[in-house]
């Protein structure tokens, strides 16, 4: 398309002006058709076409304006030069050195965008259906109100869905079709069983992989997608076996790495894609199948190719190495807070070191959400199961750190009030397990929740993305917290609308979510509508403590030393 409008354009400007009529209608014309091409293949969307159309007319107007001598206001005097230092004095024409500028800036932002739309465009030779058992979701994502909040989702559902991205609980249908089928169920933590509190649940890819064999009519690559204990392939691979057509399935492992709230980026910039596969010649094809529908947009060297053995246990490896970082800063602010050191300075000293690394070094209420806890205690039950205790005793202790930074938090905040806060009102800023994420699951907010209530506390939840059902549904779910187990809860937990309500007239607040929103604040507005002395408990460490304190704010952080209590400071 550059090419083509680019030859028109040096076309049109050798002519003579006489004819440029006949060589501006065929370029129309070209445009035209060129144009109705891409966008029925995806190319170009009608928008850019628009912007296109405006940016065209407008060049079209001063090309002619110039070729017949008129000139605006504005536009006059630059042409007047342009006639005067351009135009061949002998041949009247545009020499071919007026046009490097148009040419240069159509390449490269007509270029730009093609090479943007290449990448698109490969995509789109991909159709990909979502399948789901439950209706409420696949309606949610076909909606308007997409049933998750990730930053920079809406965007990308919009631009492919309808295209060659759909939606559907149409489950055999879509097995029928795919050439490729990821496997993406949740697989808990058992509650019950053998294994109970410990061991992965994986009956929900069992239950995919059958039926992935019952409704095919065709070879498949299946992928899991989902997190496994190592050897899922192997049970995966031994359902599909059995199917009574004689088809022939290829198991990959192909862990997903993304972390929510940035999944997006992590999606299109991937540190790394890991594919595990059977190391036959048929599982080699099948492996290089999968990697070249990654290669569309991730480089072919960030693109690891493993047994599948390795592939699944470096997923549990890869979260228990970043959960391990958190439980060890955790467990060195105990010891900031102990001695008058600082885990700020500490995390910026060590973090230095390259061999350490700055990154995933931050002191928190302890790390929450669907993965850590799970993938570790899966690690641990592996590896009790082929007899290492002293490896599981080992990865064990990060989630007991975890849970030990998450109790030291609420406990000092009952110790720092006084040893009782029954009655009080305390105002919770942050439900949700990080910042960028509306998820709940497993996090540590719910846990402080949960001690503080039990010491009879009023507690008032703020939090920008959390939804009150999901509040509610994980505290029954993960901490057995319901109308049932504990009389008056649903008087006892207020969701306030913004941080200011939740504020007015509380003996505390406690930071559980690292929210941008909540550095910026009016603090001494706060300050003046809440119940005195007046608490701050940051359990993210992202407040201005000095600027708290001289406002008049007793300030508690984690891993920040108590200038109270350190005269030496
Ligand atoms: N959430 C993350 O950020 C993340 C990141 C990396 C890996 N993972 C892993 O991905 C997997 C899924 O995690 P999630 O957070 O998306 O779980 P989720 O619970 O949010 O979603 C799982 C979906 O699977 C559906 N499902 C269950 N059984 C099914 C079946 N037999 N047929 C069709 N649909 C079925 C459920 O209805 C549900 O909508 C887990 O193994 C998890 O460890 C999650
Ligand atoms: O320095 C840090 C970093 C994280 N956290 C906490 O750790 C938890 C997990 O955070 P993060 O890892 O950013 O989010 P997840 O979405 O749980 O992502 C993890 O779990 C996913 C599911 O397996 C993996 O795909 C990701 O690679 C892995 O980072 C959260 O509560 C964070 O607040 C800290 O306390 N301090």
């Amino acid at each position: 398309m550059s090419l083509g409008f680019i030859g028109t354009s040096i076309l049109g400007s050798v002519i003579p002006v006489e004819h440029r009529i006949v060589v501006g209608l065929a370029f129309g014309a070209y445009s035209a058709i060129a144009l109705r091409y891409r966008v029925r293949e995806h190319l170009h969307t009608v928008e850019q076409v628009a912007v296109g159309v405006v940016l065209g007319v407008m060049n079209a107007l001063a090309w002619l304006q110039f070729g017949m001598g008129a000139g605006s206001d504005v536009a006059g005097p630059v042409l007047a030069y342009a006639r005067e230092h351009w135009v061949s004095a002998e041949t009247g024409l545009f020499p071919y050195s007026a046009l490097a500028i148009p040419i240069v800036v159509g390449i490269v932002v007509v270029g730009s965008f093609e090479r943007r739309i290449a990448f698109y465009s490969k995509s789109f030779d991909i159709r990909v259906c979502v399948v789901d058992l439950s209706k409420k979701q696949i309606d949610a994502w076909n909606s308007r109100d997409l049933p998750i909040y990730e930053p920079g989702l809406r965007e990308v559902v919009d631009q492919s869905l309808g295209k060659n991205l759909f939606f559907s609980l149409d489950i055999d249908s879509e097995i029928k079709m795919a050439d490729i089928i990821f496997i993406s169920v949740n697989t808990p933590t058992k509650t019950q069983g053998i294994g109970a509190g410990r061991a992965a649940n994986i009956k929900n890819c069992e239950l995919c992989a059958r039926k992935i064999a019952e409704v095919s009519e065709s070879d498949k690559i299946v992928v899991e997608k989902s997190t496994v204990p190592v050897r899922t392939a192997q049970a995966v691979n031994r359902v599909l076996e059995c199917n009574e057509k004689g088809l022939k399935f290829q198991v990959l492992s192909n862990p997903e790495f993304l972390a929510e709230g940035t999944a997006i980026a992590d999606l299109m910039k991937p540190d790394r894609v890991l594919i595990g596969g059977n190391q036959s010649p048929e599982g080699l094809k099948a492996a290089e199948t999968l990697v070249s529908v990654y290669a569309n947009w991730v480089p072919r060297e960030q693109i690891l190719t493993t047994n599948l053995w390795s592939s699944e246990l470096s997923k549990l490896v890869a979260n228990a190495f970043l959960a391990q970082r958190v439980s060890s800063i955790n467990s060195i602010s105990a010891l900031c807070e102990a001695t008058g050191a600082n885990v700020s300075e500490i995390t910026r000293a060590v973090g230095m070191d390259d061999r350490i690394g700055k990154r995933f070094l931050n002191s928190s209420i302890g790390f929450g959400g669907s993965c850590f806890q799970k993938d570790i205690l899966n690690l641990v039950y592996l590896c009790e199961t082929y007899g290492l205790k002293e490896c599981a005793d080992y990865w064990n202790q990060v989630i007991l750190m975890n849970d030990y930074q998450k109790k030291r938090f609420s406990e000092k905040m009952v110790a720092c009030m006084f040893n009782t806060v029954t009655g009080k009102k305390i105002a919770i800023l942050g439900y949700a397990f990080k910042k960028d994420t509306g998820d709940v699951r497993e996090t540590p907010s719910m846990f402080v929740v949960r001690d503080l209530l039990l010491e009879q506390a009023q507690i008032h939840v703020y939090d920008p993305q959390v939804k009150r059902e999901d509040m509610w549904a994980e505290m029954d779910y993960t901490c057995d917290l319901n109308p049932s187990t504990y009389t008056g809860l649903e008087s006892a937990v207020t969701t306030s609308p913004d941080a200011y309500a939740a504020c007015d007239g509380a003996h505390a607040l406690a930071v559980l979510t690292e929210w941008d929103e909540f550095k910026e604040l009016d603090f001494e507005h706060i300050y003046k509508s809440m119940a005195k002395p007046a608490f701050v408990f940051d359990g993210r460490n992202i407040l201005d403590h000095d600027a708290l304190r001289k406002i008049g704010f007793e300030v508690h952080a984690i891993g920040k030393p108590d200038p109270n209590k350190f005269s030496d400071l």
